[in-house]
């Protein structure tokens, strides 16, 4: 057969292969139009349309199930997609993220809740936690970790003042760019803005490449991006979403210090997550301070044979709080054996918060 015909006869395989599959995603998506008619007739609010269990359920099938040759990040990534199109017919999911537009913590947001959601950028962490707290959106999604820098403290803060809930977490790999705007001179670079927390992923090539630049620290990468768009002698550091988004032109790639640079976003809202067959849990604890406090704390976790995944230590704020720990684990709260263990710990403690126990990131 010529390469003309072989072609042709493959483009007629993939427009009937086409029809097929937008016959099934229309098939599939009035099933999840009746599914937002059930829940509305159970009395349930739209804010409880997002089954945070169900998607990772969902999710997960699919990535068991599939065979290649596409890898199974990637057809996850479509059924997320899918998945979140659906949504939006039921009724488009809202979710804060600390802003601006292009921010690394809105792309983790569009990772988790797929394009089909609604993202509200806040100028805060506090912010986030504000409003879903208040109901104007029914998620939030906040900085928790970074594999370079550490613990994202000022998240955690927030978590000892408010009774929101932990509902999901998503890691997204973090590029960071040196990125100049149409009017940067190359050669007079003197100045570089960033998030503290970019600046510090990126320290030794900086100290390498731009030893005596000012490094200027701003609330958000994408803050950094715009505020290059007018300066000749200054450069941001951000990501690719940012550069699209300000038009910035690339002058080095991934400068990043260590190449498998991520983090950790937590998802909030107000709703606990039912059990989804493969999650975590997260409490915070409050110790009075004395010798051996976090040993007798992590016992009952050891005897369980329970995974520990992340301990962090804060400092109280009030006398009662002596040191406060934050502990993941594997497992949820709805769980004999997780019931168990934190009834030991809630019996060690000064107190015990469950902040929330939410599907293991699938993606
Ligand atoms: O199963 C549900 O409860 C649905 O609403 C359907 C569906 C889906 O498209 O599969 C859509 C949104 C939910 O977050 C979970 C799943």
């Amino acid at each position: 057969m010529s390469t003309e015909k072989e072609l042709l006869s493959l483009r007629d395989q993939i427009d009937s292969i086409d029809k097929q599959i937008l016959d099934l995603i229309s098939n599939r998506a009035s099933c999840a139009q009746r599914v937002a008619e059930v829940k509305t007739n159970a009395g349930a609010d739209s804010t409880l349309f997002y089954r945070p269990e169900r998607e990772a359920q969902v999710l997960r099938k699919i990535m068991d199930l599939n065979q290649g040759p596409l890898d199974d990040e990637e057809m996850a990534r479509l059924f997320r997609e899918i998945m979140s199109a659906c949504l939006a017919l039921e009724d488009p999911v809202k979710v804060a993220f600390l802003g601006p537009e292009g921010t690394f913590t809105q792309e983790a947001a569009l990772k988790h809740f797929g394009h089909s959601a609604v993202t509200v950028p806040m100028s805060a962490i506090d912010e986030v936690f504000r409003e879903v707290a208040a109901g104007s959106v029914s998620y939030g999604v906040v900085p928790v970790e970074n594999s370079t820098e550490g613990v994202i403290n000022h998240t955690l803060d927030n978590f000892m003042d408010s009774n929101i809930h932990i509902c999901g977490e998503v890691v997204l790999r973090i590029h960071h760019h040196l990125l100049m705007s149409d009017v940067t001179k190359e050669d007079k670079i003197s100045r570089i803005y960033s998030h503290a927390q970019s600046l510090a992923q990126c320290r030794k090539w900086l100290d390498a490449n731009y030893p005596h630049a000012e490094r200027v620290a701003v609330s958000s990468n994408a803050e950094a991006a715009k505020h290059v768009r007018g300066e000749w002698n200054a450069a941001a550091i951000a990501g690719e979403t940012a550069a699209q988004l300000y038009s910035l032109k690339k002058l080095s790639e991934k400068i990043e210090d260590q190449p498998d640079n991520s983090t950790r976003f937590l998802i909030i809202g107000s709703h606990p997550v039912p059990e989804s067959g493969d999650d975590k849990t997260s409490i915070l604890v409050s110790m009075r301070n004395k010798p051996g406090a976090l040993h007798d704390l992590l016992e009952p976790f050891h005897r369980m044979g329970i995974d520990l995944t992340r301990v962090e230590t804060r400092p109280s704020k009030s006398g009662a709080w002596n040191y406060v720990f934050f502990i993941d684990f594997k497992g949820h709260a709805s769980d004999e054996l997780i019931q168990k263990a934190l009834k030991d710990v809630g019996e060690r403690a000064t107190d015990l918060k469950i902040l929330g126990s939410y599907p293991c990131g699938v993606l």
